[in-house]
């Protein structure tokens, strides 16, 4: 009998994917994993781990399977809190939850589960895994969940072929209204709770909190830039290659402050990130204000007024080639090819036509319609079809 790990967060997807691998015959173990500090989160006076890690155990007792929780807070503080301060500080938006499945859930916590004999690590993702044979070489695929709303196959968008190979998604072929119709029947506690937002990390302490931890308040200035400004409008060079075009594309503009008007005050610019709205506390603008850059460096930020704002759109983005990772290892390109793709530049962004272009030192997105706030610090995955054939940091 094959032995499975499930990571058991206390959660309803998490406790119908430990009741399904049962039912088809495995055997189950279910393992709760404290990530975060005490000290960490008592910021917000909560405790979010205990209460969780008790609907973990009584979903185990129920399903009949042994439990055990592991502590996990130095690894996770040292990977995921570490590198997220590091991010911001520096002007970049990371993306925790797709680091916590690299680093954590797919390396920590699978290093402990295969020494618990398992074959298998399992999680609550809607997403799905496929294998296929090429050169009589088995190859793992990542595939969307089978639920179009819930596809979350975006925040596993960094997992390795050997990691996947030891990988079990058993709700994946499920809609969400269908999970919690099993956790009802079978009477899971977890049946009616309410969905932890997808986040590993901002679901259970406020973002604007967390960073003012370690981030040190340091007021600055708010700018204003028109939709009209030359900046925009400025000519094209001509362009002696394609490269150098993709370059001119996926180029952040260099705002100045003689650019712009100052429209307010702001507690730091490396808390905040691009095509954010909310927290600047500036009134009386038409069109509410939309962050275009921010400049750590400097401190300042610059905004523009409105969703449709020319500063928030790029036709392209790069990714360093130390950044660019296949899933598809089979697929990776190599300098001077390109592959059309469909692409997000977010969880849950609907899938935007896009062609890959491989260069020497690094790959272009480029992407057929202009795409609003595209992030420094930021995954962008490419798929085929319902595939996620690869990742990387946007730079
Ligand atoms: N603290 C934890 N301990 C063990 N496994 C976890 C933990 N947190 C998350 N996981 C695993 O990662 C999966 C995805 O986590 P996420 O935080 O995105 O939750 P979710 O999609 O709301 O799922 P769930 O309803 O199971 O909480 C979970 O289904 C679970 O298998």
């Amino acid at each position: 009998m094959k032995r499975v790990v499930v990571g058991l967060s206390g959660g309803v997807d998490s406790s119908v994917a430990a009741y399904l691998l049962k039912e088809q015959g495995y055997e189950v173990i279910g393992l709760f994993m404290k990530n975060w500090h005490d000290d960490t989160v008592t910021i917000s006076n909560e405790c979010p781990w205990l209460e969780d890690s008790n609907d973990a155990l009584l979903v185990a007792e129920k399903l009949g399977i042994p439990f055990q929780t592991v502590d996990l807070s130095e690894q996770y503080k040292e990977r995921i809190v570490d590198y997220m301060f590091n991010e911001y500080e520096n002007g970049r938006t990371p993306n925790p939850d797709v680091l916590c499945n690299r680093e954590i859930k797919f390396d920590v916590f699978m290093k402990i589960a295969l020494s618990l004999g398992a074959d298998y690590v399992a999680t609550g993702h809607y997403c799905r895994k496929g294998t296929l044979e090429k050169d009589g070489k088995e190859i793992y695929q990542l595939l969307a969940g089978v639920d179009g709303n819930k596809d979350q196959s975006y925040f596993l968008c960094q997992l390795s072929q050997e990691q996947l190979s030891k990988a079990l998604f058993p709700i994946g072929e499920l809609t969400k209204p269908q999970v919690r119709e099993i956790a009802a029947q079978m009477e899971l506690v977890t049946a009616e709770k309410k969905d932890s937002q997808g986040l590993c990390f901002i679901g259970k302490v406020r973002l604007p909190e967390f960073l003012q931890q370690q981030l040190q308040p340091k007021e600055g200035l708010i700018y204003e830039i028109a939709a009209d400004n030359p900046v925009y409008t400025e000519e094209k060079p001509q362009f002696s290659s394609l490269e150098e075009q993709l370059a001119y594309e996926a180029k952040n503009i260099a705002y100045s402050p003689e650019t712009g008007k100052v429209v307010g005050k702001h507690q730091g610019a490396h808390y905040y990130t691009i095509g954010q709205r909310k927290g600047l506390n500036v009134g009386g603008t038409k069109e509410p204000l939309f962050i275009i850059a921010t400049d750590v460096k400097s401190n300042a930020i610059y905004t523009g007024q409105g969703h449709n704002h020319p500063g928030l759109f790029k036709k392209a983005l790069f990714v360093k080639n130390t950044e660019v990772h296949w899933i598809r290892e089979d697929l990776a390109l190599k300098p001077g090819e390109t592959l059309d793709i469909m692409a997000r530049i977010r969880y849950r962004q609907p899938l935007q036509k896009a062609r890959l272009h491989q260069f020497e030192n690094g790959l272009y997105v480029a992407f057929e319609e202009p795409q609003s706030a595209i992030t420094e610090g930021q995954f962008v995955s490419w798929h085929l079809e319902d595939e996620l054939v690869g990742s990387g940091v946007i730079s």
